[in-house]
Parts: C-alpha cells; structure tokens; sequence
C-alpha cells in the first residue's frame, strides 16, 4: 500500500473544524505530514491550547484517515496549538487582551478573571493579568501578594515596570501603586494615564492572553481601555437577580456602541445556586434562576456557563490562593471548562475578524 501526502490532504479535508465551520486543511490547520508505508503522522495546529474540542478534532483525523485511506494505516497526531490573533494588533507581542466586566460591583468578576487567568495558564497558554480595578483591586489578595511591590527599571529615559510572576501567569494590579488603606483621589486624566502604563510601561514578554479585570460599571477605565487597546472580546459576568441584570445589560450595552464595538466573548453567571455541604443533591437558587441565560440570549451573545455559590470560591480568594489551583475540588475542573469555553470565544471571534491572521 502507497499512501500519498495527497490522499492525506485530501482525507483531512473532510474534517470541519466545529466552531469555524471550515475543513482543517483550508483552515492552513495541518503540518508536518510524514508518511512512512502504513504509518501516517501529522500535526494539527489548533487556534489555542485550550481548545475544548481538542479530542474530538483528534478523533475526527484519525477516522478521516482510516475511512478515506486505509484500515491498516497506522496514524499517530501531534495535537498542538498556535494561538490566533488580529493582524492590527497595536500592542506587540499580546495576542488577545480580553476584558472581564460587570454591571454591578461584588458579582465576581475579580474571582472570574484571576480563575480565568490560571486557568488558560494551566492548559499551557502564556497568560497575564491587569487589574484595573482601581476603586477595590482586588489581584494583591487574591494572589496573596499584599504589599508586592513590582520592580520598576529605567531603559533609555523611559520606566519599564516589570510584571510579578506568580502561580504560572505575569500579574500588575493598580493596587500595587496605591496605598490599600486610602481612598484614591485620581481624577479621570490621572486614572487613564496609571492605566494605561499598566499596558505599555510593562514588560509582558510574549502573551498569548491578557486578561484585564475591569471596576465594575462603564466609566473613564473602560473608555480609556477599549479606545486604547485592541480588545479581542469582553466576557460579562452577572449574577442571577435582576437588578444585576438590568446593570449588566447597561454594560454590555457600552461594549457594542459604535464607537467601541467590542465583540462580546459571552455571559458567566455567578452565584447561580447554593450546594449545602449536607444536602450534595440540592440545588437553592437563592438570587433567581435563567437571569444570566436569559441575558445572554437578549444580547445574542453565547451563555458560557454558571458557577455556584461555594464557600471554597470566598476562602480561597481571601487565602491568596485562587480555588482552580485546589485541583482536588470540583470547582477546579468547572473554572478549566470555562476559560477553555472563552478561549473557544476568543478563536471564533478572531475568524470571523476581517484582518484575522495565524500568528506565531
Ligand atoms: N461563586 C462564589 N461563591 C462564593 N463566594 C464568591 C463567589 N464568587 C465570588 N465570591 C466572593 O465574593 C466576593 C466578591 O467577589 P469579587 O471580588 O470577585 O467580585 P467583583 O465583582 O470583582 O467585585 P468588585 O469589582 O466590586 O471589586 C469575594 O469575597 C469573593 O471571594
């Protein structure tokens, strides 16, 4: 049996990638095809580590191979990925900055950014995360960095701030230049310029995700951010009331002005429903029930999921020690579906972009 880069082409062809709607050899997805009598080798290069349908597309290849070329060929796939970005990307070496926001303030939006962060980290994706809360940062807690303060050098009369590296991500919160024990007088101009140091004063290195923990509402922050940046996407948490809803909907209403159109990655619901320890098999849902969902079908954005109300979540964010990272607890592998859901969000977002480009 002689089996040909052709027929392997040609098999793979028949293989769509789910979200993109696309066949993988079109989707330039394929390389490295090395054919050796029935044994047939490959790499398929996904648009992130995180890809939550990594098995499936690997299964789909094998199959493709086996029906389309032979029974007996013996096929082996490296499954690997190069993160996907927009080619008009103005900070260079950033692939996708994704902003996480609220309507209201204590939803946990903080909790869902730094689970967010470590948990595109674990799956081997570079990853850093702003805090830019700059009315209750909330990163030194949540990281147990109290008190950090980052290295700040000068290079050629300008200050490089270099980010702190903990638990596998690069972090820099405005909490680090602010006293935690003082409000902070800054009036619009002074907050835009500390935020915006944050993104260009830093030496992030090559990332492959930013994720950037917005304060919660719409002010000068998210206006200094979206117009600033090249924001991939936003990802709206919420909790189930309807109050937080109405708030959320104003939010997400700022994202899809004209002037910022930013895409809307989709919507997390927290604190959807309370597990008492004692009863496992209950579920109480204290603030409503379906109010994220139903936000997300009103602003036609994917619903991402929901996370329960669980003391471990508060315990570990005040413990300096983000729960994902407790691989033992449930809740470790629901925060790794989510940031693999968001990372699907951000490669169907940079498809559908017109300047959408497979860089290293
Ligand atoms: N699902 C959850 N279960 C239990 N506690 C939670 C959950 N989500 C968040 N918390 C806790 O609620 C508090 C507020 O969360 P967090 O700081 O993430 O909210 P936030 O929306 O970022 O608030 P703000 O922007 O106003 O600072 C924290 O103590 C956090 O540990």
């Amino acid at each position: 049996m002689i089996i040909t880069t052709e027929q392997v082409l040609t098999a793979l062809g028949h293989v769509e990638e789910p979200d993109l709607k696309k066949d993988l050899v079109t989707l330039n997805m394929i390389e490295d095809i090395r054919i050796d009598g029935h044994k047939v080798s490959f790499s398929v290069i996904l648009t992130t580590p995180a890809c939550p349908l990594k098995a499936m597309i690997e299964n789909a290849c094998r199959n493709a191979i086996l029906h389309f070329i032979s029974k007996e060929a013996e096929v082996s796939i490296n499954m690997t990925s190069r993160v996907t970005t927009q080619s008009n990307n103005s900070l260079p070496g950033i692939k996708n900055i994704i902003a996480v926001a609220s309507g209201k303030g204590g939803v946990g939006k903080s909790t869902v950014a730094a689970n967010l962060a470590l948990g595109l980290a674990k799956t081997g994706a570079k990853v850093g995360l702003i805090d830019a809360d700059i009315y209750g940062p909330s990163v030194p807690i949540m990281f147990g960095l109290e008190g950090a303060k980052p290295r700040a050098t000068q290079e050629n009369g300008k200050t490089r701030i270099e980010p702190i590296e903990k638990y596998g991500i690069k972090l820099l919160s405005i909490g680090f230049f602010t006293d935690p024990d003082q409000p902070v007088p800054w009036r619009g101009p002074m907050v835009s310029t500390a935020v915006k140091q944050l993104f260009n004063d830093a030496d992030w290195g090559e990332l492959d995700y930013l994720v950037v923990d917005l304060p919660p509402g719409t002010g000068d922050i998210h206006i200094t951010i979206t117009q600033g940046f090249p924001i991939a996407g936003a990802l709206i948490v919420t909790t189930p009331q309807n109050v937080a809803l109405a708030d959320a909907r104003k939010g997400v209403g700022m994202f899809m002005m004209p002037a910022i159109n930013v895409p809307i990655l989709g919507v997390i619901e927290n604190m959807s429903y309370f597990v008492p320890a004692e009863l496992p098999d209950n579920k109480y849902y204290i603030f409503g029930q379906g109010g994220g969902q139903k936000l997300a079908s009103q602003i036609g954005a994917p619903f991402l999921g929901q996370i329960p109300l669980v003391k471990g979540i508060t315990e570990s964010g005040d413990g300096g020690r983000p729960l994902i990272l407790d691989e033992a607890n449930p809740m470790s592998a629901a925060f790794i579906d989510l940031a693999e859901r968001v990372a699907q969000q951000v490669s169907i977002v940079n498809a559908r972009a017109p300047q959408s480009a497979h860089i290293q």
